[in-house]
């Protein structure tokens, strides 16, 4: 049964869905109190990026920590550390082939984010199965890239994410594969069917996002563009996420996502006002002047 009145699905196609407003920031995005550290916003734990995808964990890592994350890990292969450390030396490494220390990682995390760049081979899938069976209810999974594909037709996983607080990060492409659904037949109400199926928060990424809730209706991006149309820029939006969601503690968790996903287009769009393109590492460098702008908003 869905979780909120759905008396007319079918209405909410097209220009009826529930558009997020630039207001969503103001209720997320707090003051920090004085009393704090690191341990009460959010340790975060990236798993993926393998020796050819390196840079998508590395740009998920960066995103979580200047979006806000108290503490974030990457569990990686060892081919990354360099540039990890390089590029966003206030992440710890963990070798993701290591059992033990990827096992003890996933379960010091309040955030998990895997799949950017995770690959789909049979060692991806090992060390996805390793890291969802040893999650427990109370954590965060934000299921993206990569895992999303392997995991499409693993059953067992799906239901164990089913028992989490999951958010699959899908665009058309992963969607189709992870629902069974067709890009050109994702309508709005075969897309809510199949998010009551999988019972978590399904951001589906395309022009005009669109964010399936397990208990309010969903809502729909209106800013955005193709500026944003560079690799990486997926594996960006689930840093911002898992920062959001490790730091603020709105008791409806999925506006928390909703506010992360606006974040992410909005400032690709301040950015796009004198730019082509706009790059993921961008993003990156802007994510705490924005924040900073809607924090001090609330005062
Ligand atoms: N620098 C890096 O290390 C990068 C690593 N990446 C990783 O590469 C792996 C494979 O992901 P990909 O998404 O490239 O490959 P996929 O094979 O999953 O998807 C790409 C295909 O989907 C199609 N598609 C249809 N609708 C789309 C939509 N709305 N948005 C995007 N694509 C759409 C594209 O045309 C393309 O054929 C992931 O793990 C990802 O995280 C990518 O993010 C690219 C950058
Ligand atoms: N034309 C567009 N309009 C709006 N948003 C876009 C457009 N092109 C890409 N994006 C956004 O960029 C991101 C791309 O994600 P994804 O395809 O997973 O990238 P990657 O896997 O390369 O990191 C999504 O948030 C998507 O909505
Ligand atoms: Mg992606």
């Amino acid at each position: 049964m869905l979780n909120y009145n759905s008396n007319s699905i079918t209405s909410l196609e097209g220009d009826h869905i529930h558009q997020l407003q630039k207001n969503i920031l103001k209720k997320i995005i707090l003051p920090r109190p004085l009393e704090s550290h690191k341990g009460n916003f959010g340790h975060i734990l990236t798993i993926g990026g393998n020796e050819n995808y390196g840079g998508a964990i590395i740009m998920s890592s960066s995103a979580a920590v200047h979006g806000g994350a108290g503490l974030v890990s990457c569990a990686t292969d060892s081919k990354n550390l360099t540039a990890l450390h390089s590029i966003v030396p206030e992440a710890m490494f963990i070798n993701y082939n290591n059992d033990v220390d990827l096992i003890n990682a996933v379960k010091k995390a309040d955030v998990i984010v895997i799949g950017p760049g995770l690959g789909e081979n049979t060692a991806a899938l090992k060390i996805l199965k390793k890291v969802v069976l040893n999650t427990v209810e109370k954590q965060f999974i934000i299921v993206d890239g990569s895992a999303i594909t392997l995991i499409s037709d693993q059953q067992n996983l799906k239901t164990i994410l089913a028992n989490r607080k999951t958010i699959y990060t899908p665009h058309q492409m992963e969607w189709q594969r992870l629902s069974g659904i067709k890009i050109a037949e994702q309508s709005v109400s075969k897309n809510i069917l199949k998010q009551h199926e999988l019972a978590g928060t399904v951001v589906l990424k395309k022009y005009h996002t669109t964010i399936y809730h397990t208990n309010t209706p969903p809502s729909q991006l209106k800013i955005g563009g193709p500026y944003m149309s560079t690799g990486g820029m997926g594996d960006t939006l689930t840093g911002i996420i898992a920062a959001f969601l490790g730091q603020f503690h709105y008791k409806n968790y999925e506006q928390i996502v909703d506010a992360a996903v606006y974040t992410h287009s909005a400032i690709s769009q301040k950015l796009s006002s004198s730019r082509y393109v706009v790059l993921p590492m961008d993003i990156i460098g802007e994510l705490q002047n924005f924040m900073y702008k809607y924090a001090s908003q609330a005062r």
